[in-house]
């Protein structure tokens, strides 16, 4: 009878995890068995804490309170949360996060550690940030702010992954201890995606881009909409694309030093999603109408060929000469996009 009810909880927390992500749960589930159980509870739990981050209609001094005691409330057998606005999108996880924690538990001590450091660390950089100077629209003042904001939403899951690859055994333990490598494998998709979704989160009320950037092409981050500002829209975006360029040679060494197959694809996936994503939005003023997205078919060919390193260096050569293809000689970036280029293919 026992087992019975173990097998319906964990087989609940796939049903959340296939709820609750399009582009990581199909990855997750060809983990080997080392490490699926870790992976998937280690996103349901980030994804938990992102849910109530996410939520503009919660009270800050709750958020903040919430946030900050993530890492002790996932020890909390049958707490589950019912505060958040009837839009949040993935309120269902936390109305029954419940059943998370309970496999949670069930993990081995290693990986509950792993997944509660990050979860501790994480849930402080977001109440830091929702707190700071620029709370009311989530503003990003500089670079470096930008940088430190996606190491805490998306940086520091990279150090948990490499963590988690490390105690299964399946990685090698010097991979967890390069926290840059990891560190740009998060920095890559977070980016890519804030470039992206512009217009969505423009529309929510949020900015993630930085102001010293997109200060230097106009006066309000809602000015790239009127086509009167097409051309300083454009090099707005051309400016945000080389910040990302630059984490590129970090993430093909990362990659260039997995060992396990299963590992392999669960990480080169979302990367190579991503390189593609960037090629289309780079100089490309959709992105400021709407949310734009690579095609089915392409997306389902990138997956198939995936599989090794000599592939993905291939992937992403092409999608690299397409953006220098698309680089403009007129654009201010153009330079320093040619260089950023210039660097990642000394590495290919
Ligand atoms: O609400 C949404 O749907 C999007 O939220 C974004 C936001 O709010 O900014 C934002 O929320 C970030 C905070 C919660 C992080 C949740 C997460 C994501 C992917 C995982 C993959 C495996 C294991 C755990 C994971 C945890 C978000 O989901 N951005 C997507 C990019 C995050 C990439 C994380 C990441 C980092 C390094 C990786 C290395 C290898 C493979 C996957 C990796 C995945
Ligand atoms: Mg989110
Ligand atoms: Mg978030």
């Amino acid at each position: 009878q026992q087992t019975l009810a173990k097998d319906a909880s964990k087989k609940r927390c796939y049903d959340f995890l296939n709820m609750t992500s399009r582009s990581f749960a199909a990855v997750i589930q060809e983990l080997d068995d080392q490490l699926r159980d870790a992976v998937c509870l280690f996103y349901l739990v980030l994804r938990g804490l992102d849910t109530i981050e996410d939520d503009m209609t919660l009270d800050l001094d709750r958020k903040v309170e919430l946030l900050r005691s993530f890492d002790q409330i996932i020890y909390k057998k049958g707490w589950t949360f019912t505060e958040n606005g009837p839009n949040e999108k993935d309120r269902a996880l936390l109305v029954h996060f419940d059943v998370v924690i309970d496999e949670f538990l069930r993990l081995k001590p290693e990986f509950q550690s792993v997944i509660a450091n990050i979860t501790k660390l994480m849930g402080n950089g977001m109440a830091d940030y929702a707190t700071g100077e620029h709370r009311e629209n989530t503003s990003i003042a500089t670079i470096k702010d930008f940088d430190l904001y996606c190491h805490y939403v998306a940086g520091l899951v990279g150090y948990g992954l490499s963590d988690l690859f490390a105690a299964s055994g399946l990685e090698s333990e010097e991979l967890a201890k390069d926290k840059a490598l990891s560190n740009s494998m998060g920095l890559f998709l977070q980016k890519t995606n804030i470039i992206r979704d512009y217009r969505e989160d423009l529309d929510d009320g949020r900015q993630f881009w930085p102001r010293e950037i997109w200060g230097k092409y106009a006066d309000n981050f809602s000015d790239f909409i009127k086509p009167e500002n097409k051309l300083k829209a454009q090099h707005c975006l051309s400016n945000m694309v080389l910040n990302v360029l630059n984490d590129v040679p970090q993430v093909l060494t990362y990659l260039s030093k997995l060992k396990n197959q299963s590992v392999f694809n669960f990480c080169a996936i979302p990367q190579v999603m991503a390189i593609s994503t960037l090629a289309l939005v780079f100089n490309n003023l959709d992105i400021y109408q709407r949310n734009i997205k690579i095609r089915k078919g392409e997306a389902v060919k990138l997956i198939l060929d995936s599989t090794d390193m000599d592939n993905v260096v291939a992937i992403f050569r092409q999608y690299v000469f397409e953006i220098s293809r698309k680089n403009e000689a007129t654009d201010p970036n153009f330079m320093e996009i040619s260089m950023a280029i210039g660097r990642i293919e000394q590495w290919i």
